[in-house]
């Protein structure tokens, strides 16, 4: 038996940043467990504090700095750098393999919510221990601590690690989802523009970390705005991962469409299915209500008012978030790391039959005559294995074709103006009208 021994298997083999973890003083709180005396693991429920290691143990991974005897994981976090015992609790015999899930924008708004729904097992089970990578921002780092140490107060036994850092070579390391959630907001004054300039960057360079270091078969979730562009941007500089992996969250402009349509049909809103938001997460998004259906019907048959459905729901539904800053003072963050729980589900778990969701995913080989080359959000189903396929029972009339149109030729000005970003030359910006996100006024 030996006590925390270093796992070379952990070390990685880029070079930390001067402000890595390891150059920064040692957790108090773990310096404190490591005074602590050495306990046989199987004495505890869900072990996470310093123990004896006997071979049905994890061990902790490479540790860099020792304090009162023990070693310190480089790029873990407090508690998650001290050994646990998988086997030592009857209930994790059954537990699956961990999975990487690194975060970005771990220390904002949606994260916050967000975060704590991972470790407590509601997103993918409660027998999927999980590991949380959380990239932060240089402005953030000292947020991102204190979002560590209260998942480290929060005592979750699925949660078996938790790392965070500022180089997304190094956080996205092995992952098997990335949510990528950290973009910067658009700024007094800022054109649309200047807001894909710069957020787009940030998505070409974690596009090719995770082209780099990620899974091959990663999952990726752009949330950050403007997410389908950004999506795009991203899926372009990792072309070793399939591009059918790369997904724009839609899901929660799909929630908000169904709510409006519950609510006008004076239904509960699990009544509502197969609704599809198409194309953009912006103002010119499709909310399309003649494919929806309530209670099995179509919605045009359960809702007679056309008027109210083309006017007022879709404008609605693309101002939704608008509406939601004006009362509210801050961007939808609870409802929108919901939607993202729910992005994921629809991806590893059947789709009902009959249904299915939107998100925004590559439009190369679509069969709705959409244009090829774009993150476009549409109709998909899944079999639970974290892959898709595009709905085909789908019809169109002229008001949804026309509609289509509109948030196609936004997003086709989008991709214009990132061309240097995307590796197709140089950017020409010519976006039709300077179109608000959801969110914005
Ligand atoms: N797609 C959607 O449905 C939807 C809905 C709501 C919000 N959003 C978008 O999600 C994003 C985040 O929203 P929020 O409310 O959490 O914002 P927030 O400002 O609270 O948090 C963003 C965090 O990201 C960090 N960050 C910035 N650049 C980063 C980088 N390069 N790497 C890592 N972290 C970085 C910031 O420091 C900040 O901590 C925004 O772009 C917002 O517009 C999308």
């Amino acid at each position: 038996m030996a006590l925390l021994e270093i796992s070379p298997s952990y070390a990685g083999s880029r070079a930390l940043p001067p402000n890595d973890l390891s150059s920064r003083p040692i957790n108090p709180l773990l310096a404190f467990k490591n005074r602590r005396p050495s306990l046989p693991c199987s004495a505890r429920r869900i072990p996470r504090i310093l123990c004896s290691v006997s071979p049905n143990q994890v061990q902790a991974p490479v540790l860099s700095a020792t304090p009162a005897g023990a070693t310190i994981k480089r790029e873990c976090f407090g508690v998650f750098c001290t050994t646990y015992d998988l086997k030592a609790a009857d209930k994790t015999k059954s537990w699956k393999g961990l999975i990487n899930i690194a975060v970005s924008g771990a220390a904002g708004m949606i994260s916050n919510h967000l975060l704590f729904k991972l470790a407590s097992g509601e997103v993918f089970g409660p027998d999927q221990p999980i590991a949380l990578k959380l990239l932060g921002s240089e402005r953030s780092f000292q947020a991102l601590e204190g979002v560590a140490m209260e998942l480290e107060d929060s005592l979750y036994p699925l949660l078996r690690e938790v790392s965070i850092g500022k180089d997304p070579y190094e956080v996205f390391q092995d992952a098997e989802w990335a949510l990528l959630i950290g973009a910067k907001p658009r700024g007094p004054g800022m054109e649309r523009a200047g807001l894909l300039d710069i957020n787009g960057q940030i998505f070409a360079e974690q596009g090719k970390a995770l082209n780099d270091v990620a899974s091959r078969n990663v999952k990726v979730i752009v949330v950050g705005n403007p997410c389908n562009t950004n999506a795009l941007i991203c899926l372009k500089n990792a072309p070793n991962i399939p591009a059918k992996n790369f997904h724009a969250l839609t899901r929660l402009d799909e929630n908000r469409a169904k709510c409006q349509l519950a609510l006008k049909a004076g239904v509960f809103y699990d009544k509502v299915s197969n609704m599809t938001i198409w194309g953009n997460h912006s103002t010119t998004q499709v909310p399309d209500f003649l494919n929806a259906k309530i209670n099995g019907m179509p919605v045009t048959e359960v809702i007679t008012d056309v008027k109210w459905l083309k006017e007022e729901f879709t404008e609605r539904v693309q101002k939704r978030g608008g509406v939601l800053i004006q009362k509210w003072g801050r961007s939808s963050a609870a409802s929108t790391a919901v939607s993202i729980v729910d992005a994921i589900r629809s991806l590893i778990t059947p789709t009902p039959d009959g249904d299915w969701f939107s998100s925004g995913v590559y439009s190369t080989g679509n069969p709705y005559g959409i244009a090829e080359d774009i993150v476009f959000s549409m109709p998909c189903r899944s079999k639970g294995d974290g892959d898709y396929e595009l709905a085909k029972d789908v019809i169109f009339d002229d008001y949804l074709r026309e509609r289509i149109k509109k948030t196609e030729a936004e997003l086709l000005a989008e991709k214009r103006c990132v061309a240097h970003l995307t590796g197709e030359g140089n950017a020409y910006c010519d976006l039709p009208e300077d179109t608000m996100l959801p969110g914005e006024q």
